[in-house]
Parts: structure tokens; sequence; C-alpha cells
């Protein structure tokens, strides 16, 4: 059970998707989406390969640009923004996407310490520090700071691109693909981890998966996205308690891989 925080204003919209279409030659993509995502909410995005997930996280974050719509990010269009203010929204983006691409010659201390020397100016050693340190301990991973990416199992991976995001405080977290390649063990461990960043770090965030135990776990909202729009939202229960023959096709295939 998620706690509701005193700090976070649960009415806030961070992200306002409306109307939004986008078409590659003659496939249409995205077809008038509409989506809105709350401060302190995660919304997971359901859909087959190919619906066009990864095209709207694109478009969120100002790497593709729409055809027609609106797209609000923290209060602003992002496809009016120049390159600076881009650049802006996105250090209050953090994107854990699914190969957690980590510098394999750096520790995992220079890993998490990189974005962060990058993006700050005058930032003493002892902040650094203990900045690193901070969002190891919030992942669990203390124990790794000097050792090498390719000393850590899959899931320990995903644990420091996480915390390497984090240690640019987002507001909002974009995951794609959370637990992608992962046992299930491992992907308990990453879903309880996106409620403890939640939790502790106030975020709001979309989670694109195919793996319902992940929506489950994670989702305040779930979003079906199918033939380029969301054909249902609500709760896991909302979307996944109906008739709908096409919403089981995806329910059973999900059991079924
Ligand atoms: N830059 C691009 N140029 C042309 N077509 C593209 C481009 N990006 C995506 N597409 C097409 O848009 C459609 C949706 O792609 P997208 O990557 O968003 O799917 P997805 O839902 O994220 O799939 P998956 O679950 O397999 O990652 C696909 O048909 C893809 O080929």
């Amino acid at each position: 059970m998620k706690t509701a925080k005193p700090n976070i204003n649960y009415d806030e919209i961070v992200i306002d998707i409306k109307g939004l279409y986008k078409s590659f030659g003659s496939n249409h993509v995205l077809q008038g989406v509409d989506l809105q995502v709350h401060q302190g909410e995660n919304v997971v995005v359901l859909g087959r390969s190919g619906t066009g997930k990864s095209v709207l996280i694109k478009i969120i974050s100002g790497l593709l640009y729409p055809d027609q719509g609106k797209v609000n990010v923290l209060g602003q269009e992002v496809p009016d923004l120049d390159e600076y203010a881009l650049r802006d929204l996105r250090r209050q983006i953090g994107f854990s996407f699914q190969n957690s691409a980590l510098y394999d010659s750096m520790t995992v201390g220079e890993n998490l310490a990189f974005p962060l020397k990058r993006n700050t100016r005058h930032l003493s050693s002892s902040k650094l520090r203990k900045s690193v340190e901070a969002v190891l301990e919030a992942v669990g991973l203390s124990q790794t700071l000097h050792q090498l990416p390719s000393e850590l199992s899959g899931g320990q991976r995903k644990r420091i691109g996480i915390a390497r995001t984090l240690i640019m405080q987002p507001k909002i977290m974009l995951y794609d693909e959370p637990t992608a390649g992962l046992d299930p063990i491992t992907s308990t461990d990453i879903n309880n981890l996106i409620n403890e960043v939640q939790q502790r770090y106030s975020t709001s965030a979309i989670i694109i998966t195919h793996d319902l135990t992940c929506a489950k776990t994670t989702g305040d909202k779930i979003a079906m996205l199918l033939n380029g729009n969301f054909v249902k939202q609500g709760s896991f229960q909302d979307v996944f308690n109906t008739e709908d023959p096409v919403i089981h096709s995806f329910y059973d295939y999900n059991f079924i891989q």
C-alpha cells in the first residue's frame, strides 16, 4: 500500500497530453492519444510490441516531434522549446532505459558522479561523494561503490542505472521496460525499487512494460495502448475487469509467453 505524502499535490498535472498524433509515412503510430500524469503518480503504459510506447516517451522528452497535439511537461509545451530549454527540461527527467548504459571503464561511484559533475558547476568533492553515497544507499547497493559494471548482475546494473538518474533529483522518471530480461525475483526487487523511488524522491513516473506483474505492482494507473490510442485507463482492476476480448487477449498473451 502506497502512503500519501504531504509534500505532493496529487491534483497537479505534470504530464498533459491531448490529441497527440504521430505517423511515419503511412505508419500511423499515435492517433489522437490523451494521457495525464499527476504529481506523485506512477502511470504504466501497456501495449504490445510496435504500438508506439517508445515513440510516446520520445515525444514527451522532445526527442521526436509530434505531427499534432498538445504535449505539456512540467508546465512547458515540449514541441515549442528550443535546444536550451529542452536541455533544462530533460535535467528534470530521469531516463531508465532497457540497457542501463553504464560506462564499463568507470567504477560504479564514477558512473554515478558523472552526470552530476557534468551538470553542476562548483560542486565540492564532499558534496559529490555524499550525493553518490545517498543514491547508492537508496538503491541498496552501497557495497558496490568501487566495483566495475562488469562485476555486477543484470539486476544490480539496472539499480545503478536508476541511481544514476536519481542523483539529478528528477521530478519525473521514465522507465522503459524496467524488468525486461530479469528473472521473476529480480523483477520483484526492481518493481519494489520503483515504488520506493516514488515514495522517497516524490517522483511521478511513466513505466513502459509488457510485464503485468510490474504493471500491477507499480502502477497507480494503467493505460493500455492499442491501435494508436489508449483503449482503457484506470486502476489494474478497472482495466482488466472487463469482457473486452482485446484486453483479455493481452492478459492471456502475458501469461503464455
Ligand atoms: N524514427 C522512426 N522512424 C520510422 N518509424 C519509426 C521510428 N520510430 C518508431 N517507428 C515505428 O513506430 C512504431 C512504434 O514503435 P515503438 O518503438 O514506439 O514501439 P513500442 O511500442 O515501443 O514497441 P516495443 O514494445 O517492441 O519496444 C513501429 O512501427 C516503429 O517501426
